[in-house]
């Protein structure tokens, strides 16, 4: 599953509403239960439970290992892999490039999540050669995005870089952009507390990893992923009495989503 960007001479535009909708992302919700995909991801310490269990609840199977003997095997027999870079230690630097190999060979679709690589110049590098490796999916917050791309954090610049890199790019927050350089889709549902509590990106990437296993358009199983686990926190922080109860309800909430829910909730343009 590649993103080729968009062909030549071809318009920009905006995905309209009616090319994205509730019944779209239900539709990867239904193929996520039905397919469990493996997902097998790389990622940091601290997000590694909070992940494994979003995965579960949204109907997929994971996998984690960093051992570098193995992790060739997982990658090239899971779905999709994700790579974390939150903490980047010897073995995850080890892990990263076999289990990227091993994807490409076996056309599994990867996506990467670039933790923190405003903080170090050595995290950066790391990221930029990575991406020369063309990910299927970049998801990334503002402060991320920015330090990465040298652009502000806005649609248009997440437009143009998802032009050039070939990747498509999902530029999360308060609202999420995801587009493909051609197509844009932006998803407003969320929490606030979803900002409130570790690693809730880390697991969105995760959810957005297994739609991209089991969906041929990367755009729209990256927004789908988004929109669900969007919906499915929202619903959780209306009952939540703050960020120590919200992490179980959303995982309840992610299990238990259905399509009336989805239709109700969906705010996208
Ligand atoms: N203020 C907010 N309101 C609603 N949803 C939010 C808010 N902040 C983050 N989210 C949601 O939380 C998830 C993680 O996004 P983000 O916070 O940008 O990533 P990270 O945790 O990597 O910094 C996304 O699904 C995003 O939509
Ligand atoms: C706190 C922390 N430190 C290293 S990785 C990590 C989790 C980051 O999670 P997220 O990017 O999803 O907020
Ligand atoms: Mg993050």
């Amino acid at each position: 599953m590649r993103n080729d960007g968009p062909p030549p001479g071809q318009a920009d535009r905006t995905t309209r509403s009616d090319d994205f909708s509730a019944r779209i992302a239900h539709d990867f919700l239904v193929r996520l239960r039905e397919r469990q995909p493996r997902v097998h991801a790389i990622t940091n310490a601290v997000a590694k439970n909070f992940t494994a269990n979003m995965l579960l609840a949204a109907g997929a199977v994971p996998s984690m290992t960093i051992v570098a003997d193995e992790v060739a095997d997982f990658t090239r027999h899971a779905d999709a892999l994700l790579v974390n870079l939150g903490t980047l230690d010897t073995e995850r630097r080890a892990a990263i490039p076999l289990a990227i190999a091993a994807a490409q060979d076996a056309a599994v679709p990867w996506l990467l999540d670039p933790v923190f690589v405003e903080r170090s110049p050595r995290r950066l590098a790391v990221a930029q050669q990575l991406l020369s490796r063309k990910p299927n999916v970049l998801r990334t917050n503002a402060t991320e995005f920015a330090a990465l791309t040298r652009r502000p954090a806005d649609r248009k610049s997440a437009m143009a870089f998802a032009r050039e890199s070939g990747c498509v790019v999902a530029l999360t927050g308060a609202t999420d952009i995801v587009t493909d350089g051609r197509r844009t889709i932006a998803i407003a549902n969320g929490h606030g507390l979803m900002a409130r509590i570790t690693a809730m990106g880390c697991a969105a990437t995760a959810v957005v990893a297994a739609c991209v296993a089991v969906g041929d358009d990367a755009l729209l199983a990256t927004a789908s992923g988004l929109a669900l686990v969007g919906i499915a926190g929202e619903m959780a922080g209306e009952k939540a009495g703050g960020p120590g109860t919200f992490p179980p309800l959303l995982l309840d909430a992610l299990h238990a989503l259905d399509e009336p829910t989805i239709a109700a909730r969906l705010r996208c343009e």
